[in-house]
């Protein structure tokens, strides 16, 4: 029994290290809102034929866990539900097959949720307060939101100047134009945002320029991991 415990929190541990490894591995999680799950497989062809494997699905629109369903079953794509607010939005993203859950704040019902069925959870912190709630409940990545409007790298420097064991996504503003700016800082493990498949792109069946926008994006984490690597 209690070897069948430990053998059960090592593989969640592993886990959730893979999935925050794929998050790194691509730097950049897009954001989407999916009105029908008809969208699902267009967008991840568009999405990983631009290189990324990622992809938060909000729990904003009623399509959201038929989306999941479908993306999941792909072997192509790591899957996540976003703007979870409520421990039964975890249940159903789990049902769905998603791998990990993103929140817009810090819930300790979903985060305490999250961690009772071994999910990955990276819920959103605005403040020191909450990036102290978020450490206590055991976590040391978050998703920063509103980044920008929270006053963007400046604030993220600010923040990671005392905690040195929290890296961060931020999420909320970033686009191709300051996207450089957030990944140069060694506290940010990946970025987060709806720019690269925004539901207008979407809408218009636009996979397109979604794989532009992505390529663009990949090619931007690249530079900068390069770059930050020539000066380590
Ligand atoms: O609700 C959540 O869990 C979210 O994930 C919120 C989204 O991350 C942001 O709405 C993305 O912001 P933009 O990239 O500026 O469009």
């Amino acid at each position: 029994m209690g070897q069948d415990h430990e053998v059960t929190s090592t593989s969640r541990a592993e886990r959730a290290v893979d999935v925050e490894a794929a998050i790194t591995a691509g730097g950049v999680l897009p954001v989407v809102v999916l009105d029908t799950a008809a969208d699902a497989d267009p967008l991840a062809a568009a999405l990983t034929a631009g290189g990324l494997h990622t992809v938060e699905v909000t729990f904003r629109t009623d399509a959201a866990a038929d989306a999941i369903a479908a993306l999941s079953a792909r072997s192509d794509l790591l899957v996540g539900a976003g703007t979870v607010l409520t421990p039964a939005q975890v249940d159903r993203a789990v049902s769905v097959g998603a791998r990990f859950v993103v929140s817009p704040g810090f819930s300790p019902t979903v985060v305490r949720h999250c961690q009772e069925l071994g999910l990955p959870v990276f819920p959103g912190v605005s403040s020191a307060t909450e990036i102290q709630m978020a450490l206590d409940a055991g976590l040391t990545t978050v998703k920063f939101f509103p980044a920008e409007q929270l006053g963007g790298i400046a604030m993220i420097r600010a923040l990671a100047a005392p905690f040195r064991s929290v890296r961060f996504i931020p999420t909320g503003g970033v686009h191709a134009g300051n996207l450089a700016t957030y990944l140069a800082h060694p506290a940010v493990l990946a970025v987060g945002g709806t720019w690269l498949a925004p539901s207008d792109l979407i809408t218009a069946g636009n996979w397109r320029e979604v794989t532009t926008r992505t390529s663009a994006a990949v090619a931007t984490v690249h530079e900068s991991r390069t770059r930050s690597h020539a000066t380590a």
